[in-house]
């Protein structure tokens, strides 16, 4: 059997079965998710982060490339209970070590008492405990890593929908999963795809009618350039964000965003609607949240379970944000209509009030 060693922070190592071979390390998280392991495992937030699926088994519906959400696995490394043959050979094919046979409820108590953690990881037929223990040893803080959208932006901007007769769409990618295009695309958009630290002048030649800054990982605080086109957009064009994006608005525009605990992973997160009452399930994957808005946004939705942040509108400004990926990819589509909210307000059609579906 090959031997398998997670070496969690403060020195805890757990041994399990090895799946797919290799060392890792990096910041270790859980997810609730159930379903949509594919889309997971591509979407670029998970970027330098190691993840532990609670529910039991992974893969048993296969693997599909249309479920992806980007061209490449980007935790670096992935922990279960029991992996199914397909999922262990994607991961092993892309390099990115895999363990079952793991006691993933201790891991999930680990990381719900200390927070999400720094990990070493080491999966190989000689590995020793001191192998993980010595990636642990190197694994950086998440807000260490500091040009983490460098490693999972584009490098040149690229239009989508050119034909289309909608609103143009300026979308900053700090690692923006592909469904987030794909619903804006589905809506007639025109949708220009910047490199995270795209300038002003570059976004401004597209002469975009709304700013939307994506999803990403890490630490808001280390997407500078983004923070400074919502500063330097906001008094004249629409912005909106998703996840990271609500988190780099928020800095933008005098609010603060902190680190969560363990934050929120999973695909039936609750969040309350403050001005219509309405609870819907959401999908999420995040470990930073706006900590205060700040003077120029409010607080329309928060979470069930919390209650921080999860909707975010402008005051004075056309501004909507959600810290949930309403483009449900996996997820529940509860939230899809968030889309439409977004490109009314970049037509002038609407006000920046937006409310989830109302069935
Ligand atoms: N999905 C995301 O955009 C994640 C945002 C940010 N990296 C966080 O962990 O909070």
């Amino acid at each position: 059997m090959t031997e398998a060693y997670v070496a969690l922070e403060g020195g805890h190592v757990l041994e399990g079965r090895g799946r797919a071979s290799g060392t890792a390390r990096g910041e270790i998280v859980f997810t609730t998710a159930y379903t949509g392991y594919e889309e997971s495992l591509t979407d670029p937030s998970y970027e330098e982060q190691i993840l532990t699926f609670s529910y039991p088994l992974i893969g048993n519906y296969g693997v599909r490339e249309e479920r992806f959400e980007d061209d490449r696995v980007h935790p670096r490394a992935v922990l279960a209970k029991e992996l199914t043959e397909d999922v262990v050979d994607w991961l092993a094919s892309e390099d990115v070590p895999a363990v079952d046979h793991l006691d993933t409820r201790e891991v999930v108590t680990d990381i719900r008492d200390g927070g999400a953690m720094k990990c070493g990881i080491a999966v190989g037929e000689d590995v020793t405990e001191e192998d993980a223990l010595a990636e642990l040893e190197q694994c950086k803080a998440m807000s260490d890593h500091t040009d983490i959208g460098a490693q999972v932006s584009v490098d040149e901007s690229v239009v989508h929908g050119e034909a289309n007769d909608g609103e143009t769409v300026a979308l900053i990618d700090c690692g923006a999963k592909g469904s987030i295009v794909d619903s804006l695309l589905e809506r007639d958009a025109t949708v220009h795809v910047f490199p995270y630290d795209a300038t002003v002048a570059d976004v401004e030649a597209v002469g975009p009618d709304v700013l939307f800054i994506s999803n990403g990982p890490g630490d808001p605080v280390n997407f500078g350039q983004a923070i400074s086109l919502v500063e330097a957009f906001v008094e004249d064009t629409p912005v909106a964000g998703i996840c990271l994006g609500q988190q780099i608005v928020a800095e933008a525009l005098g609010g603060s965003t902190e680190k969560m605990t363990f934050g929120h992973r999973g695909v039936n997160q609750p969040v309350l609607d403050l001005e219509s009452g309405q609870v819907v399930m959401t999908t999420q994957n995040h470990g930073y949240t706006v900590a205060e808005p700040g003077e120029h946004l409010e607080v329309t939705q928060i979470n069930v379970n919390d209650d921080t942040p999860e909707g975010i509108d402008g005051i004075e400004y056309d501004v909507i944000t959600r810290q949930y990926h309403p483009e449900a990819n996996p997820g529940p589509e509860d939230t899809l209509d968030f889309f439409d909210d977004v490109l009314a307000m970049a037509s002038g059609r609407a006000d920046a009030q937006a409310v989830p579906a109302d069935d």
